[in-house]
């Protein structure tokens, strides 16, 4: 599918974000490991989401989906031999299954996103697992991968890399305390600390509760039985980003909902960051309203604890007067594109002025826009996808978005939000 974005002159309205992704993922997750009915209210509604949801469904979770509310009846220490699991494009929906196969005889993980999820690395995760007695066959870290468990495990103590991702660290401690309780230790630091956080807050509300050493980066997890819970989630910070990015670039009043101020998304750090260039932003309870269109400069960004806002603040920094280096954010590279890599090439072909770093980029911005009027590829990447719209919005002939279908990995509402709020969207 591909989507025109024009430019824009002013957006105005409220808008309500979806539900958070990495939240949604986790509670489903935890549902499914729990013997007992779960509820879930409010629960995201992207591809991310049904990818597990399927998957749960093979293993024997019972799932019964209604507007606003999920019911799950988990098959907790007892998966169903599934067969082939596809988790779509999630990489934390991969990543959250792969450890289920050291309670099954074999499992096959397979994905229709080749050019995407086939390209991440799951060595650092595969590792462990083979350390704790599963057979793993892989395509040199990559999918399809098969693995054969079913043998008790022994092993209390497990250590994953924490380099490339958090995900693998995610992994292991939801399933730790169905293996009998683990020590897990995470080796070569830990990018992404906020996600483990609302990891172990999840396991926390679902009656597990690990002792953790954040300093020496050291989980313990007791051996126990989730508990059926009832859970809301809140909403996503990474999609409210993009919708801010684009309210911060026009004139404009725009109110996002509901934002709680107290979760764990290291995402709401794009607040304060763009008071910092200039832009207003009120907060009053859940709503946060941005009144953009004044001058922006440019302001250093690390992002280690607001990764998925990376890309939108990106969009920001190129109408933005002066330089903005984005650091200690190599992990982009390993995600649904390589995010320092194709957002470099994709901004190269709009004029903008990007160069890669060892930990990110930097970026010159033009407070007065870009032409525009050419096709930027997505590549299967929401985020790409939402950066390159949110940028159109500073140009003369606007951007035609190839594979723009793809934004419904984590906001399926992004383009009628925009539009909404004003914009000229155009499905082509
Ligand atoms: O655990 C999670 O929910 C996530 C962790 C982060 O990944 P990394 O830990 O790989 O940086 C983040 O980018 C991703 O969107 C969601
Ligand atoms: C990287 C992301 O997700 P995941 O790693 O779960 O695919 C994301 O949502 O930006």
């Amino acid at each position: 599918m591909k989507v025109y974005v024009g430019p824009a002159s002013r957006l105005q309205g409220k808008v309500r974000v979806p539900p958070s992704k990495n939240y949604t993922s986790r509670y489903i997750w935890v549902s499914a490991l729990t013997e007992g009915e779960s509820i879930i209210y409010d629960p995201a509604t992207n591809d991310d989401a049904g990818a597990l949801l399927n998957c749960c469904r093979r293993l024997g979770a019972k799932v019964q989906a209604s507007e606003g509310r999920l019911k799950i009846c988990g098959f907790g220490r007892n998966p169903h031999p599934p067969g082939v699991l596809d988790p779509g494009n999630g990489g934390l929906i991969l990543r959250l299954l792969l450890p289920i196969g050291l309670l099954l005889p074999e499992v096959q993980y397979v994905t229709s996103y080749p050019e995407s999820l086939g390209k991440r690395p799951q060595g650092h995760l595969l590792t462990a697992l083979r350390a704790l007695g599963a057979e793993v066959e892989d395509d040199n870290g990559h999918l399809p991968i098969t693995i054969r468990g079913g043998r008790p495990i022994t092993r209390r103590t497990v250590a994953v890399s924490g380099r490339i991702s958090s995900q693998f660290a995610t992994a292991l401690l939801m399933i730790a305390p169905l293996l009998g309780g683990l020590d897990l230790r995470i080796t070569e630091g830990l990018v992404s600390r906020p996600p483990l956080a609302t990891t172990l807050q999840v396991m926390a509300e679902a009656g597990v509760t690990p002792l953790a050493d954040w300093e020496k980066l050291r989980f313990t997890v007791p051996a126990a039985s989730y508990q059926a819970g009832v859970y809301h989630v809140p909403g996503d910070y990474p999609a409210a980003s993009a919708i801010m990015a684009a309210a911060a670039l026009v004139p404009s009043s725009v109110t996002l909902y509901p934002l709680s101020p107290a979760d764990q998304q290291g995402e709401k750090q794009v607040i304060p960051y763009l008071r910092q260039l200039g832009v207003e932003v009120k907060t009053e309870g859940q709503e946060v309203t941005i009144r953009g269109g004044s001058p922006l400069r440019a302001v250093d960004f690390n992002g280690e604890e607001a990764i998925d806002a990376v890309l939108s603040m990106a969009a920001v920094a190129c109408c933005a007067a002066g330089t903005t280096t984005f650091s200690r954010v190599a992990n982009l590279r390993w995600k649904e594109s390589d995010r320092i890599g194709d957002l470099a090439r994709g901004l190269r072909q709009l004029g903008v002025a990007i160069t890669e770093t060892a930990d990110g980029f930097v970026i010159t911005g033009n407070p007065h826009g870009y032409e525009g009027g050419i096709e930027l590829d997505g590549c299967q990447d929401h985020r790409l996808i939402m950066t390159y719209a949110v940028l159109a919005l500073r140009t003369q002939k606007g951007l035609v978005i190839s594979g723009a279908e793809h934004v419904s990995k984590s906001f399926p509402g992004f383009f009628a939000a925009l539009e909404a709020l004003g914009a000229t969207v155009e499905v082509e």
